[in-house]
């Protein structure tokens, strides 16, 4: 769908602050109106020093597919073709002014289902990419040279994951290791980074470096991932628990895709002055 670069409003720009599991995002609804989110905007508002800050801008639109279409950008202003704990927490704003408990929405991977049962939204995610040219990875296999020791998984959920299986995921240097394995040639589209940690057959402990982000304190397609990589590799059933940086996060690897759910926050409503939309 055609972007208008110059849509960006004179008068400000509302928008919301949300996190999930301390995965947090600004959500701009431009539902009626054309799109307003450029890489640029993006970038502008990522900025935790001169703009908003946030792990990832989710923008809501108008669809002819589903309930609404969602796009996803990284703080670095890239784009994100999935984004599980948004997903989730755009779910929530839209169960609570709707007061509907079913919802689709539509993302670069397709349309997702969201649900809200028992106060808490499921979102499920899709059937994961498994196959190497899906993921994609420049080649089959050849993960010796990465900066960690351990051959990791490589999952798509929409997005790139490389999830390596760890004895402590607490020793780990994750800012030293993810960049390295973010912008390893292996990942013609880079990617995200997952260590994790099995502590039983229903149970994981997670940290992430995120493709764009940097260190987020929860990410719900890695958790995905994560999952889906430890049921491969017979680490764990399909249904498990997962500690993240940031709180808790429930997987469910289904026949019809992987289901998550955790918390989700709604933390305030502000708008952009005309000043900061001017200076971008
Ligand atoms: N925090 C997200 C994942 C964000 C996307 C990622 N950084 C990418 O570039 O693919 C989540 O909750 O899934």
């Amino acid at each position: 769908m055609a972007r208008m670069d110059n849509a960006l409003p004179d008068h400000g720009l509302a928008f919301m602050k949300w996190h999930g599991a301390g995965n947090d995002f600004v959500i701009i609804d431009s539902r009626g109106r054309e799109p307003v989110v450029t890489e640029a905007l993006a970038r502008a508002l990522g900025d935790r020093n001169r703009g908003v800050g946030f792990d990832q801008l989710a923008e809501i639109r108008d669809s002819d597919a589903a309930d609404i279409d969602l796009d996803f950008w990284n703080a670095d202003g890239s784009r994100a073709g999935a984004c599980g704990n948004a997903t989730r927490c755009v779910a929530r704003f839209l169960f609570d002014v709707t007061e509907r408990e079913a919802l689709t929405i539509r993302t670069e991977r397709g349309v997702l289902d969201a649900r809200l049962i028992e106060n808490a939204v499921h979102v499920n995610m899709g059937h994961p990419q498994t196959d190497w040219r899906e993921v994609p990875l420049a080649r089959e296999a050849d993960t010796a040279h990465l900066p960690l020791e351990g051959d990791p998984v490589a999952v798509g959920m929409g997005n790139p994951h490389a999830v390596f299986f760890v004895d402590d995921a607490e020793a780990v240097d994750v800012a030293g290791i993810g960049p390295r394995v973010e912008h390893d040639p292996l990942f013609p589209e880079r990617t995200n980074v997952e260590f994790a940690q099995v502590r039983g057959p229903d149970e994981i402990r997670m940290r992430v470096w995120e493709r764009g982000t940097g260190i987020t304190l929860a990410c719900g397609s890695g958790a995905c991932a994560t999952a889906v990589a430890a049921v491969q590799r017979g680490l764990t059933g399909r249904k498990m628990r997962m500690e993240v940086d940031g709180g808790w996060l429930a997987l469910d690897w289904r026949e019809d895709g992987v289901w998550m759910t955790g918390p989700t926050a709604h933390v305030f409503d502000a708008v952009l002055t005309p000043d900061f939309l001017g200076a971008i």
